[in-house]
């Protein structure tokens, strides 16, 4: 196998290590530098404090990036600029932010692929609830993260309810004249779906959909207990991008 050059911009967070960690072990990956604004970071390549100057040294294949919302899509169009491909896990970007990133990758015909989840298993709870949403089209979305997650709702719980949307009409849930005598009691609101957002110490990651019918619940669940649940799908991603020529959207665009 051909052996792709690897950036990590964010390299000492918690996904960042993790994705280091990914690459050093990977035998056809090799990490050639980092991105780290601080320039703390010391993963035993160089460290360079803006991707502008990372690039100045030296063009890898794929960049990988674990930011914030903000840096993660300067990066990513700086990134497609300089015609180098993108696996972005970084989430909260906007539907503005990803048509416009969208449009930049078809302009410049080069790979990009923005995953809100990595998780094989957080793909199929999506997959699956889409595919029960035909069925039961009164869903609540509940997802639970760490409290050091900066956005909200999560990519993942954005990115259900957008697959629900492409099956499912948009529907007014509960009764007509309900009122919040609680601001924000019922959540945030996508076409009709309630997306509400737990934060707390001690969580990483979970999803709960819960679609309600006559007399039933189904609920579909996902955890993620540990980083490491989103680095086979990182690794997929690194690969794939590289055969790509457009922006993806959403692991499960690529999974076979
Ligand atoms: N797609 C997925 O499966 C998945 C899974 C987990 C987290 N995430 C997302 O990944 C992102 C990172 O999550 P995290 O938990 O690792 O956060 P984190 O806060 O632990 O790490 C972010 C890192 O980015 C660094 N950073 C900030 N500005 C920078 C800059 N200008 N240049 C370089 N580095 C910079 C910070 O120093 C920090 O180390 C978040 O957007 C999160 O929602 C996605
Ligand atoms: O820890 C985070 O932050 C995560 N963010 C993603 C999201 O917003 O959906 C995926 C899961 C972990």
């Amino acid at each position: 196998m051909e052996m792709i050059k690897v950036s990590i911009a964010g390299p000492r967070g918690r996904m960042g290590k993790e994705a280091v960690t990914l690459v050093e072990e990977t035998n056809h990956f090799e990490l050639v530098s980092v991105i780290d604004h601080k320039q703390e970071a010391s993963a035993g390549v160089p460290v360079f404090a803006s991707l502008e100057e990372c690039f100045a040294h030296e063009l890898p294949d794929v960049l990988i990036d674990l930011t914030t919302p903000e840096v993660g899509y300067t990066h990513t169009k700086t990134a497609l600029e300089h015609g180098v491909r993108s696996v972005v896990g970084t989430t909260g970007f906007t539907a503005e932010q990803l048509e416009e990133l969208k449009t930049l990758a078809e302009d410049k015909g080069i790979g990009c692929i923005i995953a809100p989840n990595f998780a094989i298993g957080a793909v199929l709870m999506m997959k699956f609830s889409q595919m029960a949403s035909k069925y039961f089209p009164d869903i609540e979305i509940l997802e639970l993260h760490h409290d050091q997650k900066l956005d909200a709702p999560s990519g993942t719980a954005v990115k259900t309810a957008e697959m629900i949307r492409e099956v499912r009409e948009s529907k007014e849930q509960g009764h007509p004249d309900e009122k919040e005598t609680l601001q924000g009691a019922r959540g945030a609101e996508m076409d009709g779906i309630h997306i509400h957002s737990v934060r707390l110490p001690g969580l990483v990651a979970h999803q709960q959909v819960m679609l309600g019918g006559e007399g039933e619940l189904l609920t579909i669940r996902h955890d993620s207990f540990h980083r490491k649940s989103f680095m086979s799908g990182v690794k997929v991603c690194v690969e794939t991008v590289m055969e790509l020529k457009t922006l993806v959207y959403g692991l499960e665009n690529i999974l076979e």
